[in-house]
């Protein structure tokens, strides 16, 4: 029977598969950082079970880091509990951590795929939702709660019910100023927030194929915010091309032998998946965000649409939303006045990331009064970053290069927009408050990252 890339690879790892019920998945890779995962320990702790797999599981601790100073102590006593906590348990349970400052450190979902870790046809989880991540190599990756994370501990299976299927395929080459993450909000926003729930995907179509890894990664990232359990790209000789020689990455035969299976992994060519959806894209400009969900999103030619709610409910959650957002039907978004801008986080952090914000704003100044923060996804990328001499750049236009972290993503270390402000940042969330209490987040990529951080103002990056 012809298969899809997904019930390959879960079908490959079904232990045992309970009638009308879930699966006993094994799995293969188990990221850990600092917030999901004490409770999990604990509970190992209190039935007295050690990890089964040791070698299966590496600790990184990123959302509560500070992105200054990370020689030193960690100030604020919440933070620093939550490190030394996975540092204490990692150490008890003898497992792999890249500590705070350690050279591969860094937000968990960046570290993996740059280190090796996240091979294709593996299954990967991590107590976070954005584990979807992973699945650019061809991986079924996808985030679980922290019950399940002492699960995988203890047992290195968990339990799962099989997602439906999806096929997401995107026609066509994407117009010039157009990047992956405009893709993934235009995804986001025709489908919905829970337009793919209770399904996997699998992107397809020629702007897949001719994406990068690391755009592939920015792709997949966001498969969590339209509701889907994951979402996932072929491996091809893009993917096999940037794991070669990686630090984890098999190697020699190994590697050989690796590559002829994973290249058995591509969805059957007559495959039939639950669901099929197309899109164009000569349909994708560059996108901005305008509410309070990823899916509220435009382009960045077009104005804040009027309120769509078919009940009461729902005209009340948009028109709530315009107003902590401080905009209104039909507005035009460009010109909007920007506080703050923030390029970093697993969507948006990686090296490329980088060297695009650079190319944007080389021999250029940062618009007086902004303040942007760059934040490296790992400490790995800050090192491509000065080695690139990319760093100089940024420090003649006026930016702030910090030490990496998941930073104002979420706002859980220090870095968090002051009430009110409105902030052009390259994450993933702009739900209330997401960025610090009272903070409005408008998500882009990072081609508008750097026009505002240059502007001023929203505006759009192909009229710089
Ligand atoms: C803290 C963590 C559980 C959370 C997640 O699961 O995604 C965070 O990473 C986020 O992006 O909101
Ligand atoms: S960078 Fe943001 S989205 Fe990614 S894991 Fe950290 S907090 Fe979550």
């Amino acid at each position: 029977m012809p298969k899809t890339l997904f019930d390959k690879i879960w079908d490959a790892h079904a232990v045992n598969v309970i009638e009308g019920g879930p699966t006993q998945l094994y799995i293969d890779r188990h990221y850990c950082h600092e917030v999901t995962s004490p409770q999990a320990f604990d509970g190992l702790r209190r039935r007295g079970l050690r990890v089964f797999r040791p070698g299966r599981t590496v600790c990184s601790p990123d959302h509560n880091i500070p992105t200054k100073n990370q020689d030193k102590p960690i100030a604020d006593p919440v933070s620093r509990n939550q490190v030394e906590t996975l540092n204490r348990n990692a150490a008890e349970f003898g497992l792999d951590i890249f500590g705070i400052g350690h050279e591969r450190n860094g937000i968990i979902h960046v570290i993996g795929p740059e280190n090796g870790l996240t091979l294709p046809g593996y299954t990967i989880v991590c107590g976070d939702s954005h584990t979807s991540t992973h699945g650019a190599f061809g991986a079924v990756a996808f985030g679980i709660g922290t019950s399940e994370v002492e699960m995988v501990l203890a047992s290195q299976c968990i339990l799962q019910p099989k997602p439906k299927s999806m096929r997401i395929t995107v026609d066509g080459h994407l117009r010039p100023g157009v990047t992956a993450k405009d893709v993934a909000l235009y995804i986001i926003s025709r489908m919905t927030t829970s337009g793919a729930t209770g399904y996997f995907v699998e992107y397809a179509g020629e702007v897949v194929r001719d994406m990068s890894m690391e755009e592939r990664m920015t792709l997949c990232n966001l498969s969590i915010e339209m509701g889907a359990r994951g979402g996932m790209v072929a491996p091809d000789e893009t993917t096999f091309a940037y794991l070669k020689g990686r630090d984890f990455a098999p190697k020699d035969d190994k590697w050989d032998e690796a590559v002829a299976y994973w290249r058995t992994l591509p969805t059957d060519y007559d495959a039939v998946f639950d669901a099929e959806v197309r899109f164009d894209a000569a349909d994708i400009e560059p996108r901005v965000t305008f509410g309070t969900n990823p899916g509220m999103g435009i382009g960045i030619s077009e104005v804040v649409p009027r309120n769509p709610g078919e009940n009461d409910a729902e005209r009340a959650g948009y028109t709530r939303a315009l107003r902590y957002m401080g905009f209104e039907e039909g507005e035009k978004i460009t010109g909007t006045r920007v506080d703050y801008v923030f390029v970093g986080s697993c969507t948006n952090g990686r090296f490329e990331d980088f060297r695009l914000f650079a190319e944007m704003v080389k021999g250029r100044k940062k618009a007086p009064g902004v303040i942007v923060w760059l934040v490296p996804g790992s400490r790995r990328v800050l090192g491509q970053i000065r080695s690139a001499g990319l760093d100089r750049i940024f420090a003649e236009a006026g930016f702030e290069l910090r030490e990496p972290g998941c930073s104002a993503c979420l706002a859980m270390n220090d870095d968090k927009v002051a009430p009110g402000r409105l902030c052009v940042s390259t994450s993933n969330r702009n739900f209330e408050g997401r960025q610090g209490p009272g903070s409005r987040t408008v998500l882009a990529g990072v081609p508008v990252a750097a026009a505002a951080a240059l502007t001023g103002y929203i505006t759009d990056p192909r009229t710089l």
